[in-house]
């Protein structure tokens, strides 16, 4: 999978140089460029943004340099006979992100995301690439980050897990948390008894079925507790 980042804070996706994914890039399985939107500001100053039309407090991030590094990244993978690509713009106004629209998007070949910043990108930016691209803005959770950088970051790690052969072993993909819409169960390891707590007898008995049956019980229990609203009216 390709992915292309615009951002005005380039640097701050060198972290995926040095964490899981960064083996997946060696491998050549995902393959993260990060594009700096100042070098599409072409005035004296790189500027990105400018005043709201209509007012208000904050800034607006400017269409034209959007054009041209989105253009930029457009015509690199039509030249190159490849599948458009999939624009990802993290935004508090979007679609829940979860892990089945990771899912999906790890089936895709090549993700563009635009992190916007400040009060958001001008809406025609949106606009215009809806006519020549799948659009999607996503939020990562009810709540406003300074920029879409960190909601990106959360959303590449998420959908790059599942990019087949990011994972050393696809079995720790399987019986996740909302994997299948319950919470997964609570894991434990060596020693037996740490600071008095005990691991439940059940997980040492070696009765395989009996561990799973215990494992089950948990995540709806905990998913009862935790997040009702995962389970359907019939499951409460
Ligand atoms: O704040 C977020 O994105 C950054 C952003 C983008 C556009 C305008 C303001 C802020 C965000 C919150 N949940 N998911 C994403």
């Amino acid at each position: 999978m390709r992915i292309d980042i615009v951002t005005i804070f380039p640097e701050f996706f060198r972290v995926l140089d040095v964490s899981l994914l960064g083996r997946a890039r060696t491998a050549g399985l995902l393959d993260v460029r990060a594009h700096d939107l100042r070098d599409h500001a072409h005035d004296r100053h790189r500027t990105v943004d400018d005043t709201p039309y209509g007012g208000g407090a904050g800034m607006v991030m400017k269409p034209e340099p959007w054009g041209e590094a989105l253009d930029g990244i457009l015509d690199e993978a039509e030249g190159a006979g490849e599948t458009v690509p999939t624009l990802i713009v993290p935004s508090p106004a979007g679609e829940p992100f979860t892990q089945a629209i990771a899912a999906e998007l790890a089936q895709l070949d090549h993700l563009v995301f635009a992190c916007g910043r400040y009060e958001g990108i001008d809406q025609r930016v949106v606009d215009h690439y809806e006519e020549r691209m799948p659009v999607r803005l996503l939020s990562l959770g009810d709540y406003v980050l300074n920029g879409g950088e960190v909601a990106a970051m959360a959303m590449i790690e998420a959908v790059g897990r599942l990019v087949p052969g990011v994972v050393g072993n696809p079995e720790s993909l399987v019986e996740e948390s909302h994997e299948d819409g319950l919470l997964e169960y609570p894991s434990y390891t060596k020693p037996q008894v740490w600071r008095g707590l005990e691991v439940p007898d059940v997980l040492r008995s070696g009765n395989h079925g009996a561990v799973a049956a215990w494992r089950h019980e948990q995540r709806i229990e905990r998913t009862r507790r935790v997040r009702p609203d995962l389970l359907g009216d019939d499951d409460a």
